[in-house]
């Protein structure tokens, strides 16, 4: 194995769990490679991090760096799971007072890169100071991050009323047939959620984050969506490397006497006949979706293993706002689980069969990673890019909502439900998802079949620094200079060998 015992990286991940777990997927494999990782982030999210492999710890460090307190956020918030959606915006701008302590870091730690998420796009100035090359890590496909634009339109927020993101952008030609957009009243809930008091808005993080980096990685592979990653690379005007689907190992995951629990339930059900429904970590649905969906599930007449988090900073339990006597009424075939859930376990689950999931791109990976038919229930970010993106595949229905207003109907996730895992117009969806459990296995086994298959690994060893800085203006190569591409060779012979 080809190791690079004196490269130095630091890796940070915006205060989410879904951005946390992939971020630390890449940290397991630059350690494995000899690369040494500092993984920064705050100190209860370190807590809820799966243990590092004991073989990895000696180039896996994780650095603890306590947020500041910020007016208006509780002093315990530190994840995106802690605060409501309302409160994300003022979470960012508590993170971003992480600056100062992270300049610190850099100017001790010295790194050859810096790997960094949208939320921190001040890194790329502050990579420049100690000389570190820096890597944005893209955690959403490339579909959606083609549709939402390049850094110039991000920036500049061209786009202002919700019929301008209703439609496939200019950028997408028609070629592509893409159906990829947002449904208006998706735009609506978006565009309501932004305050303008609320520090930099996310389009700006997304657009200087892309700018600044010398290089962006997509958690994609080029098998699963290789007119997107191209389309993308022009759009950036710069290569990005499609790192595969970096898929975690629940073997690391404890699941805890949480587990024991589940498992037990489980193993009493009949292969493939369950359907998981869970919402992700930050993504809590209105009182009308709850109570739709509830109803929804128990029309569906299927086993199902609902997972719901109380919501944070509420008053009421999340217990409390599910229909009336909806747990007695399933209790011989659902089981609701309250609190955090081994998602990745659970899914692992033979008796599991689909996913209602709500379309974070994290849950999307990890379900078809397995194999599960998706029922497709997107609630906000780029979720529902995502949704269409997946439907259009065929790997999974999406739940029908009613137009204008995006009001939901039981009678809409009962069928998506039903046809996803048992009825037989569904049959190709359900072969599409368990192929995916395949494709997929081999992507990450390989840690990113895009980059092999591409056009960069090809490239890199080819052409000297010259011609490669060259071939970077012109945005053909996007390959780093000089020592840099050490590592971005690491970082593509990881991607092309496995490890
Ligand atoms: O009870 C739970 C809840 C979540 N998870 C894990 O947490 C992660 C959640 O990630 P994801 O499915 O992507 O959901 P969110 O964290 O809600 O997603 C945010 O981050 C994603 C990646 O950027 C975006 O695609 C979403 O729109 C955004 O809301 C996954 O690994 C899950 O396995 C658990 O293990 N147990």
């Amino acid at each position: 194995m080809e190791t690079h015992t004196s490269l130095k990286a630091v890796v940070l991940p915006w205060l989410a769990m879904g951005h946390l777990i992939p971020f630390l997927e890449l940290s397991k494999c630059l350690a494995k490679k000899g690369i040494k990782v500092y993984f920064i982030t705050t100190p209860k999210n370190i807590a809820r991090l799966p243990k590092i492999p004991l073989d990895l710890s000696s180039n896996l460090s994780l650095i603890s760096s306590p947020l500041p307190h910020l007016e208006g956020v509780p002093n315990e918030a530190e994840s995106s799971m802690d605060v409501p959606p309302t409160m994300q915006p003022k979470l960012k701008m508590r993170f971003d007072l992480l600056r100062d302590c992270t300049a610190g870091l850099l100017e001790d730690l010295r790194p050859d890169w810096v790997i960094y998420d949208f939320t921190s796009h001040w890194i790329p100035s502050l990579s420049a100071k100690v000389g570190a090359s820096c890597a944005y890590l893209a955690l959403f496909n490339a579909a959606s991050l083609t549709y939402l634009g390049p850094p110039c339109e991000l920036i500049g927020n061209y786009r202002s009323t919700p019929e301008d993101f209703a439609v496939v952008p200019r950028w997408v030609p028609m070629e592509m047939e893409s159906k990829i957009t947002y449904h208006l009243h998706e735009v609506v809930k978006l565009l309501h959620s932004v305050d303008e008091d609320m520090g930099t808005p996310d389009t700006v993080r997304f657009g200087s984050s892309i700018e600044g980096c010398d290089f962006v990685c997509i958690r994609s592979a080029y098998e699963f969506e290789s007119k997107w990653l191209e389309l993308l690379s022009k759009l950036y005007g710069k290569s990005i490397i499609p790192i595969g689907f970096l898929f975690p190992n629940f073997d690391e995951f404890d699941g805890g006497e949480k587990w024991v629990l589940l498992e037990s339930w489980l193993d009493k059900q009949e292969k493939d006949s369950v359907l998981y429904v869970a919402l992700g970590s930050e993504s809590p649905p209105s009182q009308e979706e709850l109570t739709e969906l509830a109803h929804g599930l128990e029309h569906s007449n299927l086993p199902f293993l609902l997972v719901l988090r109380d919501l944070p900073g509420s008053t009421r339990f999340v217990l409390d706002m599910l229909p009336n006597g909806f747990l007695d009424r399933v209790s011989d075939r659902g089981l609701v689980h309250f609190g955090w859930a081994p998602q990745v376990k659970i899914l692992s689950h033979p008796s599991i069969g689909g996913f209602l999931t709500h379309c974070g791109w994290n849950s999307v990976i990890e379900g078809l990673g397995l194999g599960r038919v998706l029922v497709l229930f997107p609630i906000m970010n780029e979720q529902g890019l995502v949704a269409r993106m997946v439907a259009g595949k065929r790997l999974g229905v999406e739940v029908a909502r009613d137009e204008p207003d995006g009001s939901l109907r039981w009678e809409s996730v009962t069928k998506a439900i039903r046809l996803a895992m048992v009825e037989k117009e569904g049959e190709e969806l359900r072969a599409n998802a368990r192929k995916m459990k395949v494709d997929f296995a081999t992507s990450s086994q390989n840690h990113c079949i895009g980059a092999k298959e591409g056009k960069m690994t090809a490239s890199l060893d080819k052409v000297d620094d010259t011609e490669r800085n060259q071939q970077n203006k012109q945005g053909q190569l996007g390959c780093p200079t000089g020592g840099a591409c050490l590592w971005l060779s690491a970082l593509v012979s990881l991607a092309s060998t496995g490890y």
